[in-house]
């Protein structure tokens, strides 16, 4: 799905949400536990339910992965299941040196359907390159992320390093140290305001792709900054997840996170998929997406 074909999407079915099939097995209900095919069986009950409400669905890879082949499985038949009219996305977290990113990005977009796969850019541009080259593809990469964990590196004030040059020199009897031009814009670079590294990554991962290609992570629970996300990248898709189990406002993130083309997916994974424990938990999820969807409409009426 491109990104046009995302925006009317969300046009038609008036939201914005993408429902997290975080399914972990450990927290089936009763009536499904014994089936051997019960996280795919719980998914497509789920989707069922769902897919009147929701313009997006995200898979996040972990609660598939801890199951090994069974849950390969799983995310594979789920993930076909999917409508190609919701838009799909492998919460993997994915990035490494770039033949090995060529493979995961293969894994995600070739053989399996998603339209985008979340990034983590710490390694850098070529880790992050190979899943920017499929068209009508997404990465989506980390920006700032929901977690206490933010703080770690996220969150830090860095600054511009620059190389500094000495020159040494020796006259006469004397060893000078004779400063350079470079070093005249490192003392410049002092005066600089410090920015947050999230705010360097955005800025700096955002000149890889455009739009088309490349979205990315903010929190829910990170209003405060949703601000100056939208300055760094006004056109941008954010995937915001944090709303519900994590207590991020929806309000909030839209009426800071809108762009003209409403550029939100707002992520809710255990709010939805768990808002029942019983044989009804289909029906509570679609009530539950239900609601977050209306809340959307007048967001989306007013783009
Ligand atoms: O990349 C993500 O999706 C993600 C980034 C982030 O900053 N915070 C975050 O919670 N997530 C994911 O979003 C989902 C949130 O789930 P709930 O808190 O249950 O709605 C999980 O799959 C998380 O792994």
């Amino acid at each position: 799905m491109n990104r046009s074909e995302l925006i009317q999407q969300i046009h038609q079915k008036e939201n914005y949400l993408c429902i997290g099939l975080d399914t972990d097995a450990a927290k089936l209900p009763p009536h499904l536990k014994d089936k051997p095919d019960a996280v795919f069986q719980f998914n497509k009950a789920i989707i069922d339910a769902t897919k009147g409400f929701c313009v997006s669905y995200k898979i996040n890879t972990a609660f598939y992965e801890a199951r090994g082949v069974k849950g390969w499985e799983a995310m594979e038949q789920t993930v076909q299941y999917i409508p190609s009219t919701h838009f799909k996305i492998a919460d993997a977290k994915r990035g490494d040196i770039g033949n090995t990113s060529a493979q995961y990005a293969k894994t995600f977009f070739e053989t399996l359907p998603f339209d985008a796969v979340t990034i983590n850019p710490y390694m850098g541009e070529d880790s992050v390159r190979p899943f920017l080259e499929y068209n009508n593809k997404f990465a989506i990469v980390l920006g700032l992320t929901s977690n206490e964990g933010a703080h770690d590196f996220e969150l830090l004030h860095v600054c511009h390093t620059r190389k500094k040059q000495e020159v040494h020199a020796e006259i006469g009897k004397h060893h000078l140290k004779v400063y350079t031009e470079e070093l005249e814009e490192e003392e410049q670079a002092k005066d600089e305001p410090l920015r947050y590294l999230y705010e360097m990554v955005l800025e700096k991962v955002s000149s890889w792709g455009t739009p088309d290609n490349l979205m990315f992570v903010a929190g829910a629970t990170r209003t405060p900054e949703l601000a100056a996300i939208r300055r760094i990248v006004p056109d941008n898709f954010l995937l915001v997840p944090g709303v519900g189990a994590q207590g991020g406002s929806l309000k909030e993130v839209s009426e800071h996170g809108l762009n003209k083309d409403v550029g939100l997916l707002v992520n809710v994974s255990r709010a939805v998929i768990y808002a029942s424990a019983g044989e009804d938990f289909a029906a509570q999820a679609g009530i539950a997406a239900k609601g977050y969807s209306e809340k959307m409409q007048s967001f989306v009426a007013h783009r």
